[in-house]
C-alpha cells in the first residue's frame, strides 16, 4: 500500500557486488514474495483488476508516463476491455513533438483518445495557459469529461502533466488545482510512473506519501528498466517491489506498435490486466 513499510530491509549496497549481488537480490525478491501474503489486506485487493478511472502521474516529467499509459491501454484492450485515454492538459504543442495522445494512439490504439486542452509552451498547464492568454483548465470540466468517458468505457486512463502537484488549472474559485486534487475529487486510484535509477527512491516516496495522506490508493510502474541494469537498479527494484505493478523495458516507446501491444501484458501485473505475476522470475529474465 502507499506509504506502507517495505516488507524487507533495504539492501546494503556496499555489502554486495557481482555474483554476490545477484544472489542477494534473488534472496531479497524471494523473501518479499514469501511475505506478500502476510501483509495486511490492502484497501483494494492486490489481485483485483483496476477498472474504471485510473489516473497516471509521475515522479517527474519525462519519466515514461505516456509510454506506461500506452502499455496499460494495450494490455487492457488485449484483455477485452474498452479503453479510453484522456490527457487533460497537453503543453508544448509549439515544439512540434508528437503529443501524448498521438504517442498513445500509435502504440496502443485505444477505442478513445482525448486531449482536453492544448497550450503552445512546454510548461505546467496553468503556466502555459497564462503565458498564452488561453483559458485555464477548469477542474469540474475535467471531472465531467472523465466521468462521461467512464460511462462508455471499462477503463479510463488519465495522464497528468509532469508530477503530482503541478498546477493544472483553476477552480471556479480561482484557486489552482493539481492532479492530486483531481484524484480526490474523482475518488480514483493512481499509478505513479517512476525512474529506475539513482534518485528514484526519494522521488517515489515523496509522491506516495503525498497520495497516502490524501487517501488515494497508489501503485508504481518503472517507466524504463535498462537493458544492462547496474547495482543501483537492482537495489531500487528490491526496495520498490512492494509498490510495483509494472516495469517497462527502456526502448519500449520505439517498438513497432504490434510488438508493443503483444509485449505490454508481460510488463504489467494482473491488477493492470497483464501477466507479470512473479518479480523474482521477471528479475531473473530481465537480468
Ligand atoms: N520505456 C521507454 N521506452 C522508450 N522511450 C521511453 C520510455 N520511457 C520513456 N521514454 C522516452 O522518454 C521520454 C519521456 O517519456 P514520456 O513522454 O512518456 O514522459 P512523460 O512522463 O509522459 O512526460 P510528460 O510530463 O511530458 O507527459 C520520451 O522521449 C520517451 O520517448
Ligand atoms: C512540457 C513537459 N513535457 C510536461 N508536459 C509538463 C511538465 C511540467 C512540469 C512543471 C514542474 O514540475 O516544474
Ligand atoms: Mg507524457
Amino acid at each position: 500500500m502507499p506509504g506502507a513499510e517495505p516488507t524487507a530491509e533495504p539492501i546494503a549496497a556496499s555489502e554486495v557486488d557481482g555474483e554476490a549481488l545477484a544472489e542477494e537480490i534473488d534472496t531479497e525478491l524471494a523473501a518479499q514474495a514469501a511475505t506478500t501474503t502476510a501483509q495486511p489486506a490492502p484497501s483494494r485487493p492486490e489481485s483485483a483488476e483496476w477498472r474504471g478511472i485510473v489516473l497516471v502521474t509521475g515522479t517527474d516529467t519525462e519519466v515514461g508516463k505516456t509510454i506506461a499509459t500506452a502499455a496499460m491501454a494495450a494490455a487492457a484492450q488485449g484483455a477485452g476491455l474498452r479503453v479510453a485515454v484522456i490527457k487533460p492538459g497537453q503543453t508544448g504543442i509549439a515544439t512540434g513533438a508528437p503529443t501524448d495522445a498521438e504517442v498513445v494512439t500509435r502504440l496502443a490504439g485505444p477505442a478513445t483518445v482525448r486531449t482536453l486542452a492544448e497550450y503552445p509552451e512546454p510548461l505546467a498547464p496553468l503556466a502555459a495557459a497564462k503565458v498564452a492568454g488561453l483559458p485555464a483548465l477548469d477542474l469540474f470540466d475535467v471531472v465531467d469529461a472523465i466521468r462521461a468517458e467512464a460511462g462508455k468505457h471499462d477503463l479510463v486512463l488519465v495522464e497528468g502533466a509532469g508530477g503530482l502537484l503541478v498546477p493544472m488549472g483553476l477552480r471556479p474559485s480561482g484557486e489552482p488545482w493539481t492532479f492530486a486534487d483531481l484524484a480526490t475529487t474523482l475518488g480514483a486510484n493512481m499509478i505513479v510512473v517512476a525512474r529506475a535509477g539513482l534518485g528514484t527512491l526519494n522521488h517515489t516516496a515523496l509522491t506516495l506519501e503525498a497520495l497516502n495522506r490524501r487517501g488515494v490508493p497508489a501503485r508504481v510502474i518503472l517507466g524504463a528498466w535498462p537493458a544492462e541494469p547496474e547495482l543501483v537498479h537492482w537495489a531500487n527494484l528490491s526496495e520498490l517491489v512492494p509498490h510495483l505493478v509494472g516495469a517497462l523495458p527502456a526502448g519500449a516507446g520505439s517498438m513497432d506498435p504490434g510488438v508493443f501491444r503483444r509485449s505490454a501484458p508481460g510488463w504489467l501485473t494482473p491488477a493492470l490486466h497483464g501477466v507479470l505475476d512473479n518479480w523474482r522470475v521477471w528479475a531473473e529474465e530481465a537480468g
